[in-house]
């Protein structure tokens, strides 16, 4: 496949997975054995062997090397089952390393092509939460009172997994109510694999909203309030919703982050639902518009809340 076809991602490791269907039978000579248990232990051990070949050639890949090192096995075979499945073809680089999770750049394969409904493979991103970083405190208050996510303990790890799939489902319900964010494509234990955005300008990760000259504030802030009043509509809660979190994907303005998205029935919800009105207002001030916290509030919420 061409540089071109792979949508311009530097491949770091790429992955020829053995069909263990296909490992030979161990022969005659073990014939007082039991053909089927030698067999099944031969298949275990070479997907162990597949699996430690994997984890390897990850952790030796340059631009995984600084964070490879504090992913744990676990993690390293939720990548590997994603592969395996066709989520994932080929990794590329680090597109942010942040507080919890570290995102990557990636050739997406066939199953990703599907989720997406196109025909040729595209560039996924790769969402990486750490366990050991996350803070799961702060997770689990945002957890708490979300009827989806009732009774998961509290494991870290539990939290953790809970969390990634509550981003998952947040994301498919923000884009069933009409809220241009990142397509969900897959999620795996503590990794999200999601439409890569940013058109390809040669200039790497996608802007974000504070980092660029808005040129027509107004619209901008139409289609953002829009965004709030839909995802209001459909029950959801951003909680986090600022310039940060408003990705520009060529014309487009995309929402990101939905992790800490709550529904409307979490008891802070509507203090989530102010400090983003807040957030979103004070920013569309500063580019010049007379807009009221208050105003933009009772526009989201459809003014009956008040
Ligand atoms: N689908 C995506 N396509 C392209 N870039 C993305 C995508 N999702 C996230 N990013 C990039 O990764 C950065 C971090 O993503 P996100 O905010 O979801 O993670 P986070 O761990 O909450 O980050 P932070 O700790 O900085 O808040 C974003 O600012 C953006 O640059």
């Amino acid at each position: 496949m061409s540089e071109r076809e792979r949508g311009g991602c530097r491949k770091v490791a790429e992955f020829d997975l053995v069909d263990t269907d296909d490992v030979d039978s161990p022969g005659d000579e073990w014939e007082e054995i039991d053909v089927a248990d030698t067999e099944a232990d031969r298949i275990a051990r070479s997907r162990d062997r597949e699996f430690s070949q994997f984890r390897e050639r990850i952790k030796d890949a340059d631009q995984f090397k600084v964070e490879a090192s504090v992913f744990d096995d676990a993690t390293f075979g939720a990548l590997y089952k994603l592969v395996q499945d066709g989520h994932i073809d080929a990794f590329g680089g680090p597109i942010s390393t942040g507080k919890e999770a570290n995102v990557y750049s990636a050739l997406g394969g066939r199953a990703a092509a599907d989720a997406l409904d196109i025909a040729d493979s595209p560039e996924v991103a790769v969402k990486i939460y750490r366990i050991n970083a996350s803070d799961f405190q702060d997770m689990r208050g945002y957890l708490d009172g979300d009827p989806r996510f009732d009774g998961i303990g509290s494991k870290k790890s539990d939290i953790v997994k809970a969390w990634v799939r509550k981003e998952y489902a947040n994301l498919e319900r923000a884009r069933n109510a009409g809220v241009r964010v990142p397509e969900p494509i897959a999620v795996e234990r503590n990794v999200l694999v999601m439409e890569l955005l940013g058109i390809d300008d040669g200039e790497g990760r996608a802007k974000r909203l504070a980092e660029v000259h808005v040129e027509n504030p107004e619209t901008a802030f139409e289609v953002v309030r829009e965004y709030m009043r839909r995802l209001h509509s459909a029950g959801l809660v951003h909680g986090d919703l600022s310039e940060y979190n408003i990705i520009l994907h060529g014309e487009e303005l995309v929402v990101i982050d939905l992790g800490q998205a709550v529904t409307v029935h979490h008891p802070n919800s509507r203090d989530f639902l102010e400090r983003d009105c807040h957030n979103v207002a004070s920013f569309f001030r500063r580019q010049g518009l007379a807009v009221e916290d208050d105003d933009l509030l009772a526009f989201v919420t459809g003014g009956d809340e008040d």
